[in-house]
């Protein structure tokens, strides 16, 4: 086998788990592209059916192009095992569906990307989950929340769309005092920045539409955790309750993104940090959320949990959402869309765009103004995305 797990990030992500030279020398490894698998005989259907034996079954229950991507993501992230889905949210609601039920209770931090948000507060709470928003940030407010009922404590860090950063480790230990699992959405810095598992977490949700897959072709998620826990997830939450399987095409460009994610995340983060000392320094901008400013809130915390500070900025203008407007419209390099960790540096308004679940009083209350503007940061040449965010900010002024 090439790489072994003392092998450096790269190396893993670009060899982990496949040898060509037992798939016929090919040096990228096949891609599966089926539904289903054959029997040698009648008997051997129903021994995979019952678990006994190796063998695939259906792609919605494995495919080895998937599992080649989960083990990889597994090693990278420091889990025992993972799955992978067509979305990220298929990856947070085949968890949480398969870990609480009825009577249970879920705390959750106060920000949160507005697709998690809806479903926590307009899905599970519908079926008699006690969804509490707590500030995560703040260690007492968590110990005030935790009961006996706490099923799950979930959050992002850094957190969408506003960069709050969580202290995984603190978490951690007071969610285990009460027996509650902790689930991180790690899509903001990736394995190769963070690995919320080696914190004391015991699942890592990605959105690998994102930074994973790294080229804005395709969506996919994925959940990474222990080998009970995952398994309980496939054969409950992905296989019945949202069928969210990944295809074997998309999981090959996931591969293929992976190959180079610690070379692309090196640009992000470089770029980004210059982008968010231009910014911080623009008159027209009233406040900068990025976790490597000093001025930044848990920046003491980023500096301890994260490698680097990631790609993602947020920030304010003085002038508000009209600010924002005439900041974001007059971009010409960047591109106004939502989403992101894309090669291509993309703004949006999440107010208006992927925040617009919450009410307006909710906004307020959890964190999201109205005049909030975030950059992903892409891998264009940092002088040309320098000049233009400069040009676009002169006329929010
Ligand atoms: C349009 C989508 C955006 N985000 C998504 C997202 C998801 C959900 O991931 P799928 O979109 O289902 O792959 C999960 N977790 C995080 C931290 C996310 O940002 C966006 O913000 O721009």
């Amino acid at each position: 086998m090439p790489s072994s797990p003392k092998s450096g990030f790269a190396t893993r992500a670009i060899h982990h788990g496949y040898d060509p030279m037992e798939h016929n020398g090919a040096l990228v490894p096949p891609v599966y592209m089926t539904s289903t698998f054959a029997f040698p005989d009648a008997a051997t259907g129903g021994q995979r059916f019952a678990g006994e034996g190796k063998g695939y079954i259906y792609t919605r229950l494995g495919n080895p192009t998937l599992n080649l991507l989960e083990n990889r993501l597994a090693v990278l992230e420091g889990g025992e095992a993972a799955l992978v889905t067509s979305s990220g949210m298929g990856a947070i609601t085949s968890a949480l569906w398969t870990l609480v039920q009825p009577g249970d209770e879920v705390i959750v931090d106060k920000t949160l990307y507005g697709c998690t948000f809806s479903f926590l507060r307009h899905g599970l709470a519908r079926f008699g989950v006690t969804v509490t928003h707590v500030d995560l940030t703040d260690g007492a407010a968590l110990d005030a929340a935790l009961s006996a009922k706490t099923r799950v404590v979930y959050f992002e860090s850094p957190a969408n769309p506003n960069m709050r950063v969580v202290d995984i480790a603190a978490v951690s230990v007071a969610a285990h005092r009460v027996g509650a699992l902790v689930m991180v959405d790690n899509t903001y810095c990736t394995p190769l920045l963070q690995r919320p598992l080696e914190l004391g977490a015991d699942l890592v949700v990605h959105s690998a539409t994102k930074y994973l897959g790294g080229h804005g072709d395709l969506t996919a998620g994925a959940v990474i955790g222990g080998v009970e826990l995952l398994g309980r997830i496939r054969m409950v939450g992905l296989k019945d309750m949202t069928g969210a399987v990944l295809s074997a095409a998309d999981a090959n460009l996931i591969l293929r993104g992976l190959k180079t994610l610690e070379l692309r995340m090196e640009r992000h983060c470089a770029t980004a940090r210059l982008a968010a000392d231009l910014i911080a320094a623009h008159p027209a901008v009233k406040t900068v959320h990025f976790p490597g400013l000093p001025s930044h809130p848990q920046h003491a915390v980023a500096k301890r949990q994260m490698s680097d500070f990631g790609g993602m900025i947020a920030f304010e203008l003085h002038d508000g959402y009209s600010g924002g407007l005439r900041f974001m419209d007059a971009l010409r390099l960047v591109t106004r869309a939502v989403s992101l960790g894309d090669a291509e540096t993309l703004v949006q308004h999440p107010a208006s765009m992927t925040h617009s679940t919450y009410s307006p009083e909710e906004r307020a209350m959890y964190g999201i103004s109205d005049g909030l503007v975030r950059l992903s940061i892409g891998l264009e040449t940092p002088a040309d995305l320098l000049a233009d965010l400069s040009q676009a900010l002169d006329h929010a002024l």
